[in-house]
């Protein structure tokens, strides 16, 4: 067990603080042509134990930040639960969630814009015990002195505006003001990241100080990885408003199962020059979250995508599929997104219609097998006849496998860890091993 592992046991209790199962947060419709809404957090369960640290990584715009914000309640969830030491905070309005806002706070990413300019700094530290009547005027002032004592600022900052401040100092004051009204839970929205980084240190200190004094649990978000790495007890790796793997912070950097976690964490530069691991490149962009992949949100670009067995072609021969079928998708969305007038006025009919010439930028400097050449024919053909959606359907049936119509479960990988990838399945090869097979050297050991 390493040393990090046996500090994490020391400082939490095991107690489950919050439970979340099955959550959802959509964004409802909007922008020009209305449509679907933008499923931002799609179905998530995860425990944070309480007094621990739980860091949430992934891609920009994977949903981190919106998940932060449903669990305390600041978006409203779609569905599923989120259970607070026992009570589902979702069902709360009026009177009982202003009574449990207090439970939990948010810190935010940048302290030049989260504070009001023209409030000192002794009443933006206030504000919340104001509003939830805290206390005598008296009282509340004598709290702020002690918050600022605590946040390592100085009794005569009270008069102070927070321009006067440095990046560092300013977060010392949303912290303080996150912590006025004593919660047990506090989202810090990538707290150092508009910070220096030696100016990052004293603040991550600080963090961990007031957790230890006050028996804080932390749900930590962050893109930095060293960040999470040093001061997280467990991660979540995010992807598409989908966690896909929950664990103990060593345990997943060090061996990471799932091909998503080892993409992400394979694109962190090596401190040994010497060290082999290759970087896996993800091909492709992120799919939008208004239109998310039917079975696993990463089969799109998952380098280790389970393919049908009546299908024998070579690595190479795949990768273009996987290509072709990206095209594909990006052109049946454009589709739907744009109206019938609209499309006629832009001739996009026209445009949408040349799928030889897709056909044969993807293929034509590799041997097709006669039954890909079939299938891949054929979707240009509903192509030709202005379909995309015909030929993005029919390249799924054709060339798709589980990952592209069956969502994966949680596999327990080992202890105390999910990973959210049908590759663990008894029936198939793990992510690693199939990694490995293509050619991948991988970070495990
Ligand atoms: N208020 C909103 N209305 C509509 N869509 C939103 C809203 N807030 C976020 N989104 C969308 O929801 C998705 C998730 O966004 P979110 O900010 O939660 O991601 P994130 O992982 O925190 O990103 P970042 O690291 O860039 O902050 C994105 O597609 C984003 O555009």
């Amino acid at each position: 067990m390493s040393e990090s592992i046996v500090d994490t046991v020391s400082h939490q209790t095991g107690e489950t603080l919050l439970d979340v199962q099955d959550l959802k947060t959509y964004y409802e419709g909007g922008g020009l042509f209305g449509g679907d809404p933008v499923k931002a957090v799609d179905g998530v369960n995860f425990e944070i134990a309480r007094g621990e640290t739980f860091g949430l990584v992934g891609e920009s715009g994977c949903g981190k930040t919106t998940l932060g914000r449903t669990l305390i309640q600041l978006e409203t969830a779609t569905s599923g639960t989120v259970s607070f030491d026992g009570t589902d905070i979702t069902e709360l309005s009026g009177g009982d969630l202003k009574q449990w806002r207090r439970n939990a706070q948010m810190v935010f990413q940048d302290p030049e814009s989260s504070l009001n300019d023209r409030m000192t700094v002794g009443e933006i530290i206030r504000e919340p015990l104001d509003v939830h009547e805290q206390g005598t005027a008296r009282e509340r002032r004598e709290k702020v002195r002690t918050l600022l004592d605590e946040v390592g600022l100085m009794p005569e900052h009270y008069y102070r505006y927070p321009h006067q401040f440095s990046g560092g100092q300013r977060q010392r004051i949303g912290i303080a003001r996150a912590l006025a009204l004593e919660p047990e839970f506090v989202v810090l929205d990538e707290p150092v990241s508009a910070l220096d980084v030696s100016v990052q240190a004293q603040i991550l200190n600080l963090l961990e100080e007031l957790q230890e004094e006050f028996g804080l649990t932390y749900l930590f978000i962050a893109h930095d990885l060293s960040v999470v790495r040093h001061i997280c007890d467990r991660v979540g790796v995010m992807y598409l408003g989908n966690l896909m793997e929950v664990g103990p912070t060593e345990q997943l950097f060090q061996n990471p199962e799932n091909p998503y976690t080892r993409a992400l964490l394979s694109a962190i530069p090596e401190p040994d020059p010497t060290a082999q691991a290759d970087r896996i490149t993800l091909p492709g962009s992120p799919p939008s979250p208004r239109d998310p992949p039917e079975g696993c949100p990463f089969a799109t670009r998952c380098p280790v995508r389970i393919r049908p067995e009546d299908i024998d072609a070579s690595d190479e021969v795949w990768d273009r599929i996987r290509e072709f079928r990206d095209v594909i998708r990006e052109r049946s969305r454009a589709e739907q997104s744009i109206g019938e007038r609209l499309k006629e006025r832009l001739g996009f009919e026209t445009a949408l219609a040349d799928g030889d010439e897709i056909v044969d930028e993807e293929f034509s400097d590799v041997d097709l097998p006669p039954d890909v050449r079939e299938h891949v024919e054929q979707a240009v053909t509903y192509l030709s006849d202005g379909d995309p959606d015909a030929a993005r359907a029919y390249l799924k049936e054709a060339f798709g496998s589980r990952c592209d119509t069956e969502t994966p479960q949680y596999y327990d990988v080992d202890d105390r860890r999910t990973s959210f990838c049908h590759r663990h399945a008894t029936d198939h090869d793990a992510p690693g091993e199939e990694l490995r097979r293509r050619g991948y050297d991988t970070h495990d050991g």
